[in-house]
């Protein structure tokens, strides 16, 4: 076998189908080829929009699915011949309900968590302890969890994906249902265990959590690796997709603009604020000058962050899911 020390996570031309043989023309595809490596003790995102793969890519790490062709191991050990070597290293949080039991307190269900791993006695309570404390749920530690709000719930499930104490930790749409004050701890969070040398990997549609805490992020898009880099580089590489805001902006005004040659879209608002995306290097300059011959004041430009990156990748497409 051979494995990079340097990489928790390698998976090498990943596909995986979804369908049935009764149906041969239902099969959806969900993943296309991925190549992914995570290094050793980095955090990183995995963004895209619905239906993109994300769910399914790290359904795969943790042994739940198996790929339909290609290979992924984790911490040098593939997925689908070691199962039970992968199982220990890597753990997974959900986003939302699932995989919690609600009739029980978050001290149980660490409990019974902590069991299947082959945890008991002190060293089960120790850790349930520690765990509790560290979310921030020591005292609700035995109340029962359906009473719990989304937050909090979102929080258990962090819990419960370290009671193993994985070297490599999934985090599927963390901060769901956090209010902001929860996801900038739990942003806090994510940077202690990466102190604590262990690897994650992050899917989330939240592109300032994305550029708050990912070393690098891959994004990818039905099925398919669209791009790989640190956040800041690859809003760099999209420079060209420069903004201009400005306000007053009369109607006749951004119809001129929205005419240039270079000017990508155009937005402008009932009372005349207007913000213009532009894909030519050289139209931001064109397109400030015609503002303010036009008396326009108030005018700004701002350099693409992650979101625009992500929305120009995946071609504005939204909210729309594929198949
Ligand atoms: N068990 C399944 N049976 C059939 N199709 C599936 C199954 N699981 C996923 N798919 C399909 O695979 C594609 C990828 O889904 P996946 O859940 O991995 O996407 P995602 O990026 O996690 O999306 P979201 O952001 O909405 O959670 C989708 O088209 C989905 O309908």
């Amino acid at each position: 076998m051979t494995t990079s020390d340097d990489h928790a996570v390698e998976v090498r031309a990943l596909t995986r189908e979804f369908g049935s043989r009764r149906r041969p023309d239902a099969v959806v595809t969900a993943l296309r080829g991925i190549d992914l490596t995570v290094r050793t003790g980095e955090v990183h995102g995995l963004l895209g929009p619905n239906g993109a793969g994300k769910t399914t890519l790290c359904k795969i790490l943790t042994t739940v699915l198996l790929p339909s062709s290609g290979t992924a191991r984790v911490c040098g050990h593939d997925i689908a011949a070691s199962p039970r070597a992968v199982k220990p290293l890597i753990g997974i949080v959900f986003g939302g309900d699932r995989g919690l039991y609600g009739r029980i307190t978050p001290r149980q269900n660490l409990g019974l968590w902590g069991a299947l791993y082959g945890l008991h006695g002190r060293e089960l309570r120790r850790r349930t302890d520690a765990l509790l404390d560290r979310v921030g749920l020591s005292e609700r530690a035995d109340d029962r969890v359906d009473g719990f709000s989304r937050g909090m719930k979102q929080r258990l499930h962090l819990a419960r994906g370290l009671v193993s104490d994985p070297q490599v930790l999934i985090l599927d749409e963390p901060t769901t249902g956090m209010d902001p004050l929860a996801a900038y701890d739990f942003r806090t969070l994510v940077r202690e265990l990466r102190a604590e040398g262990r690897t994650v990997l992050i899917t989330t549609h939240d592109m300032a959590e994305a550029e708050a805490v990912c070393d690098r992020v891959t994004l990818i898009d039905r099925g398919r690796v669209l791009a790989t880099d640190r956040p800041e580089v690859l809003a760099r590489r999209m420079s060209a997709y420069e903004r201009v805001e400005a306000a007053a902006v009369s109607a006749a005004v951004a119809e001129d603009l929205r005419g240039l040659p270079g000017v990508f879209s155009l937005d402008r608002t009932p009372d005349g604020r207007v913000s213009v995306e532009i894909s030519a290097a050289d139209t931001t300059g064109e397109v400030l000058r015609r503002l303010v011959a036009s008396g326009v004041t108030s005018l700004a430009t701002v350099r693409p962050g992650l979101a625009e990156v992500y929305r120009h990748l995946v071609q504005d497409r939204g909210m729309r899911v594929t198949r």
